[in-house]
């Protein structure tokens, strides 16, 4: 299987996330990519493409402009304030506050953000644009007839909805790239989160649409991040009524749940009939990742590729979570060698 990958994400590399009440180095770090990149070397996965230009219009097609251009001005913004180090949101227009786009700054960078989990750095806007184009070239890759195709993303995009970043996120590398595939004559895109986390960007960017099936197994909102969507309740709206489907599962739940879910995520997806599946392929499912609650093992993430291969559609994986970076490259790839193995 092919491989696209940029240097370009270790230009961004945030220092410091809040959690549990305390500072604490960035999780979302440069080594993650590398740790992969150097697993699908080392096993021959396949070759390894840089990506290719595609501009701001693809983003566009998701993202809302103002969202666009804040976050790509915002860094020289912030340098013409005196400041040399981390942007970093922290207000947020919650319930009854005005929905409005302040002058300042931190007011702008609080409405289009819904955690403080997002620094902006010197070399945020270049590493996020190298993250979309690594999805869109995987996605170009799959219009010539690939049959799967790895987009080894960095920063992550799940979390980032058309008008807001988060978690780690900040365009959308896989609704994008669907949003692509619609753009070239697809009918129908499914998407299959597999992180350990919901993907609520992707979620709201589709909810009301019924060209794109989205399905996403992840820890309980009730319990886990983002806590705000991801209920099993939510099947879509309008036209998207039907068209969302959400698995989620209680902490410390190992392959033997997790399977179950993905069987289910599987059975909607081969009944939607898409032109073609795009894998949300977050990691931090595996039972050592620090920031996490399920249990998967190594050996599950080739099950988990198989599975994923027997429903015999073109497949782009796009990276998203994973944060025991010892197993990111084993776990990542694993995933992609089981989807190859299946002829
Ligand atoms: N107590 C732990 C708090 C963790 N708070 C932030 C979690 C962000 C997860 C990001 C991700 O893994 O979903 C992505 F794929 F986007 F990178
Ligand atoms: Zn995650």
């Amino acid at each position: 299987m092919l491989t696209i990958y940029s240097d370009d994400h270790h230009l961004h590399h945030g220092k410091f996330e809040l959690i549990d009440g305390q500072l604490t180095p960035c999780f979302e770090k440069p080594s993650r990519a590398d740790m992969v990149l150097a697993r699908a070397q080392k096993v021959n996965l396949g070759g390894v493409a840089a990506p290719r230009e595609f501009g701001l219009e693809p983003i566009l097609r998701v993202h809302d402009s103002g969202f666009v251009h804040f976050l790509k001005g915002a860094w020289a913004e912030w340098q013409a304030m005196g400041r040399d180090y981390d942007m970093l949101p922290f207000t947020w227009p919650n319930r009854r506050l005005r929905q409005t786009i302040p002058d300042c700054i931190d007011g702008k960078f609080g409405y289009y953000s819904f955690d403080a989990g997002v620094p902006i750095t010197a070399g945020t806007w270049q590493a996020v644009s190298s993250s979309v184009n690594v999805a869109l070239t995987g996605q170009a890759e799959l219009a010539k007839g690939a049959r799967g195709v790895f987009s080894l993303c960095r920063p992550p995009g799940h979390h980032a909805a058309a008008d807001y970043m988060g978690g780690y996120c900040y365009f959308n590398n896989a609704a994008i790239a669907a949003q692509a595939c619609l753009d070239q004559g697809a009918a129908r895109v499914a998407i299959l989160d597999v992180d350990y986390h919901h993907g609520n960007g992707t979620q709201d960017i589709f909810y009301d649409r019924a060209d794109v099936l989205f399905t996403s197994i992840h820890g309980d909102p009730r319990f886990e991040y983002p806590f705000f969507l991801g209920y099993a309740d939510e099947k879509g709206v309008g036209v998207g009524e039907g068209f969302n489907f959400n698995y989620p599962l209680a902490a410390g739940s190992d392959w033997s749940v997790w399977s179950l879910a993905l069987a289910a995520a599987c059975r909607q997806i081969a009944a939607y009939g898409p032109d073609v599946l795009i894998v949300s392929l977050g990691v931090d499912t595996f039972k050592e990742d620090p920031i996490s609650q399920f249990k998967l093992d190594s050996p599950d993430y080739l099950r988990m590729g198989e599975t994923i291969g027997k429903l015999g559609l073109q497949t782009l994986f796009v990276m998203e979570g994973g944060y025991a970076v010892e197993e990111i490259g084993i776990n990542a790839i694993n995933v992609l060698q089981g989807f190859d193995s299946v002829q």
